[in-house]
């Protein structure tokens, strides 16, 4: 006999872009471009094991849903439209227990022309997303997390990576100087304790809490990878997880998943030339995979 085990459906990709204007002044914009990816969990389970379609909500309900929604409700900042996409799958149908919804920002930046910002041009600013997820119950647990994703940096010195450990496996040679680059995946958890329910996650998304944890977020991981003197990935994501904590209180855990993109210095000495760290081959694989979590010590109880 078989068992359904487990099971969740919904839409992946949905797509939209969404002008904001301000409403003093109807051609100064903002733009929200969006991917949403929604999953629900519930009581589906004859539509598997009965072929009963019934319970179904279908997927294009689901893309209708998310679109609806971005029309009717503030998309700025996506973790709010998170939290009211949430509630409404949970509020609207009964026999859907939980939603697993993921929503990327992509990254459009208004340039300056003539010096002066432009009302409503925009430049894409690279591949770099924004990203927020929430896992909710009808119980009301949920578990939100904020990120950035695909944000490329390299740094062309200040890197570091020797001591390692040494056997008859190992080729790379120590080095106090080399090229460090990654795309930088960073996720922060928040203290669903803290937040306490998804209406006061909206209610701190108008009053700034999550753009301003991820301006410092963004900050800390592009200063920190600038100015540090890198022992290693695992050291610098360390220290970059331990500044968010420290910056943002409302946070619980901050995880950065960094590949290692590896670039070569290229052996010219066959042609008698010195090759001082300027000439590099960018290896496109393998690369180095190096994550991390780091939470709050809990206090001792005495
Ligand atoms: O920062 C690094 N961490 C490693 O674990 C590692 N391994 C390696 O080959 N190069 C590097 N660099």
């Amino acid at each position: 006999m078989a068992i359904l085990q487990s099971s969740t459906y919904g839409k992946d990709n949905v797509k939209f872009l969404k002008v904001k204007k301000d409403p003093l002044n109807p051609k100064v914009h903002e733009v929200m471009e969006a991917t949403v990816k929604v999953l629900l969990v519930g009581d589906f389970d004859v539509a598997y094991t009965k072929a009963d379609n019934a319970p179904i909500v279908p997927t294009d309900t689901v893309k209708n849903t998310i679109l609806v929604e971005a029309k009717k409700f503030d998309v700025f900042p996506i973790e709010g439209f998170v939290a009211h996409l949430g509630l409404h799958f949970i509020n609207k149908y009964s026999h859907v227990s939980g939603v697993d919804i993921e929503i990327f920002q992509h990254r459009w930046t208004k340039y300056p022309v003539n010096g002066k910002i432009h009302d409503h041009s925009f430049l894409k600013d690279g591949e770099e997303l924004r990203t927020a997820s929430l896992k909710y119950k009808r119980s009301g647990e949920f578990v939100l997390k904020s990120g950035i994703k695909d944000l490329t940096v390299l740094k062309s010195t200040g890197s570091m990576f020797y001591g390692f450990n040494q056997c008859d496996y190992t080729t790379l040679k120590p080095t106090t100087d080399r090229i460090l680059s990654t795309d930088v995946d960073s996720v922060w958890e928040w203290d669903s304790k803290k937040l306490g329910s998804l209406q006061n996650v909206i209610s701190q998304a108008r009053a700034g809490l999550f753009d301003s944890a991820y301006k410092s977020a963004r900050e800390t991981t592009l200063s920190l990878f600038a100015l540090e003197n890198s022992a290693s990935v695992q050291a610098t994501m360390y220290n970059m997880c331990e500044e968010i904590l420290r910056l943002v209180p409302l946070v619980s855990t901050v995880s950065y998943s960094l590949p290692n993109k590896h670039y070569f210095l290229i052996d010219l000495s066959w042609k008698g030339l010195e090759n001082d760290n300027e000439l590099f081959y960018p290896s496109p694989h393998p690369n180095g995979l190096i994550k991390c979590t780091v939470g709050r010590e809990k206090k001792a109880k005495f």
